[in-house]
């Protein structure tokens, strides 16, 4: 039965079509729908309970893991779900599990660095889940540096077999007094993988070709224990009670652990029968492809995330009430702070809490269309690179680890940022932001270490400012470099603060300011003779140009967005507001840059901080309506501060009551501890 909507009046405050917004969130009609049937689909069925997972023991935790994954498998078979609507749940299950590293890594590494035959071999098995895959590469000593990877796989013409080998302390460049370098960290390897694809430096006829992919067996089909020279096992607990621990992140070496020749994932390169090492036309980096495809969802992924954490913090920052005037007494804050009828403030309406949270909702929109942008890119290079068009491949692989470092840190700070806008109860983990946070910060490692990924964009930078005036046009996302002479000479023409609402003018703001520290860190660059040795001294700034060139993506994505139609009452006009608010708290932000490099003056930065707190007072009205346009269930946000119905209180106490340790009114350990403690107290009292 339905209770009372305690945000009802939030609600009716809107000024725009949620239900339009809704299906500009999901990016179309049929993601829309088909998200809202699975997401209640699985909210409905009490065998995806999430709420306790921060009590269980880990043994139990990992163990119903199990159990929901065979469950939603089953679900998925019985019900005949198309491979969208399977994601679908996945999603919606909300528990990192090994079928996150099957599903997300070994079939697209499969996709990607097979040969059409090996596909048709292995293809069928993982889509059946008959085998269980992960992404083996990082190893205890090197994950950042993967061309640094110590395990080998070489060649055996006698046997036709590679035999995959993980370095010993003897034969490794590593000073640590470990005797084995494995590998350390694939998710789904601990205790559920029946393969891996593992990356090993390829030998053939005593020559090293460089790291390659292999398709390894880890486990017999019969009765799951690791074959013969295989030693597998979890790394123990991670951050967060709950959390990342439903995942067995793993343990492997493999001690001389021989595989057919043709388990090497031969699409980039090949090894004859001979032992002859063959490169196709395509370029090596393709052996990174799984990682840009990664890179790519991870973008797409940080705006669900942050939308959740938003999410969360909207709600209960329109429940929560602080200051004001009690049962109609004096006003204890100035009169232009809104008051319920409670007579309290609620605490959406402290300008303070706005500026940190209207930023986080904007970014979660800012992030929802860059990823669909990026999901645009990464198609259109795939289409280019299966028809030997390499022209897109540095761009895209900048964008995808640029954007995946840029959106992954905001995400982690967003959600800490939120767990901290709902105070003290931000704490609870009923709250949901704690286990949110625990959940995703690793997003800021996995995948590329962000700093990592930053300098790899700088180098694409650098590279790009070498080339200007050599004949080639810079295109794409770096289509600005072509008009650097004009964006170093250029100068703000905003006089009054709607200037600031203008989108050419904010983008030129945004490209001036990138072009010109790209430009300062090239002529900073050409001083060194060693321009590797200039490039490590330098690196700082180096990754402070490529944020801001990551910036200006985004901004550009969310300008060209709203070019588009978009149709439903008043949602335009929202988004255009929300854009507003993404674009000038950054330029807020990084104000010291925008003013060093001499675009704006301080006047015009002052004019942009009033149009943006104009924007909050714009978007707070529908700061409610533009969260329910992420239409998520109760179920898959998981938090008692951001349930739809704004019932926060009642909700905390039932809860509480519900603790473990709430099960005994005297608590277990009393006599043992507690009384002996007390009665020795009173007797020295009685002294
Ligand atoms: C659910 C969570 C699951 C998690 C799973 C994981 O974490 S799995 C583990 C995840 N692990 C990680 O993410 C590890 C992170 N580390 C890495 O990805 C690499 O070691 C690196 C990119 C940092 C360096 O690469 P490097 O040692 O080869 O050295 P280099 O810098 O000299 O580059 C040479 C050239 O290659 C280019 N190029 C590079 N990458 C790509 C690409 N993907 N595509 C296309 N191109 C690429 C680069 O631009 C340069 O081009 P240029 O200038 O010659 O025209
Ligand atoms: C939860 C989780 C899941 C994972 N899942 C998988 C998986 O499924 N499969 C897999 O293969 N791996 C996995 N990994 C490993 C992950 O990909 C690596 O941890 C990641 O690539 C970072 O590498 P690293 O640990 O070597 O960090 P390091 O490179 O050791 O980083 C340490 C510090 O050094 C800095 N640093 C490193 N190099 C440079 C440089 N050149 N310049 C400036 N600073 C630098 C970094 O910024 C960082 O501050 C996972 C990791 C985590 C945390």
């Amino acid at each position: 039965m339905a209770g009372v909507d305690y945000l009802a009046d939030e609600r009716n405050k809107a000024e725009f079509d949620v239900d339009s917004m809704k299906i500009v969130w999901a990016g179309s009609r049929h993601t829309f729908e088909v998200a809202d049937r699975i997401s209640k689909l699985v909210a409905n069925d009490p065998a995806f309970r999430k709420d306790d997972r921060p009590m269980l023991p880990r043994k139990e935790l990992f163990k119903n893991t199990l159990r929901k994954a065979a469950y939603a498998w089953k679900l998925i078979t019985e019900l005949r779900l198309s491979e969208e609507e399977a994601s679908k749940l996945r999603f919606f299950v909300d528990e990192p599990a090994y079928t996150d590293l099957h599903w997300g890594m070994f079939v697209p590494a499969l996709k990607g660095q097979c040969t059409d035959e090996q596909q048709s071999k292995w293809l069928p098995l993982a889509y059946k889940m008959q085998i269980i895959g992960c992404y083996a590469q990082t190893e205890l000593g090197h994950g950042s540096n993967v061309q640094g990877l110590e395990t080998t796989a070489t060649f055996d013409p006698q046997t036709d077999e590679f035999v995959i080998h993980s370095p010993t302390l003897t034969s490794s460049k590593c000073y640590h007094t470990v005797e084995v370098l494995c590998t350390w960290w694939p998710g789904g390897l601990g205790k559920v993988s029946t393969h891996a694809v593992v990356y090993a430096r390829l030998i053939t006829d005593g020559k090293d070709h460089g790291v390659h992919g292999f398709i390894v067996q880890l486990r017999s089909m019969e009765d799951h224990k690791p074959l013969p020279g295989i030693t597998v096992g979890d790394i123990g607990m991670k951050f967060g009670n709950g959390a990342y621990n439903t995942m067995d992140n793993g343990v492997l070496t493999l001690d001389h652990v021989r595989i057919p020749r043709d388990q090497m994932m031969m699409r980039v390169s090949q090894v004859t029968r001979e032992g002859k090492y063959k490169q196709s036309d395509v370029p090596r980096q393709l052996v990174y492809g799984t990682m840009v495809y990664v890179r790519q969802k991870i973008v797409a992924d940080a705006s669900c995330a942050l939308s959740k954490a938003v999410c969360i913090a909207t709600r209960y920052s329109a429940v929560r009430r602080q200051f004001g005037s009690q049962n109609g007494g004096p006003e204890t804050q100035s009169a232009h702070y809104r008051k319920s009828y409670t007579g309290l403030i609620q605490v959406i309406d402290y300008k303070t809490q706005q500026n940190r949270l209207f930023p986080l909702l904007a970014s979660a929109y800012a992030f929802r269309f860059v990823g669909e942008w990026l999901k645009w890119l990464y198609t259109d290079v795939t289409q280019r690179l299966a028809v030997n068009d390499f022209s897109t491949l540095p761009e895209a692989h900048a964008c995808t680890a640029g954007l995946k470092s840029l959106t992954t840190t905001a995400t982690a700070d967003g959600i800490e940022e939120c767990r901290k806008l709902c105070g003290g109860h931000g704490y609870l983990c009923t709250s949901g932001l704690p286990e949110l946070f625990a959940v995703y910060v690793p997003a800021c490692t996995y995948e590329g270490d962000n700093i990592v990924l930053l300098l790899q964009v700088a180098r694409f930078l650098m590279k790009t400012v070498s080339q200007i005036g050599s004949g080639k046009q810079p295109v794409g996302t770096i289509a600005y470099m072509g008009r650097v002479e004009h964006l170093l000479k250029s100068r703000c023409s905003v006089q009054r603060a709607e200037d600031w609402l203008n989108p050419s003018q904010v983008l030129e703001a945004f490209e001036a300011r990138a072009a010109r520290m790209s430009v300062s860190c090239a002529q900073n660059l050409s001083k060194f003779s060693n321009p590797e040795e200039g490039f490590a001294e330098l690196s700082a700034d180096l990754v402070e140009a490529a944020v801001a060139h990551c910036q200006l993506i985004v901004v550009s994505k969310f300008l060209d967005k709203l070019q588009q139609d978009i149709p439903g009452k008043g949602v335009k006009q929202l988004l255009q507001a929300v854009c507003g608010i993404y674009y000038l708290s950054l330029l807020h932000k990084h104000q010291g840059e925008f003013l060093a490099t001499s675009y704006i003056t301080p006047k015009q930065a002052a004019l942009a901080s009033d149009q943006l707190r104009a924007l909050y007072s714009k978007v707070r009205p529908n700061a409610i309506a533009l969260v329910d346009s992420f239409n998520y269930t109760d179920h898959f946000l998981g938090s008692i501060l951001g349930c739809y119905d704004g019932n926060v209180y009642p909700k905390l106490y039932e809860a509480a009551k519900k603790d473990p340790l709430n099960d005994t009114v005297v608590p277990d350990g009393y006599h043992e501890y507690l009384k002996p403690l007390l009665k020795q107290q009173l007797h020295s009292a009685k002294l």
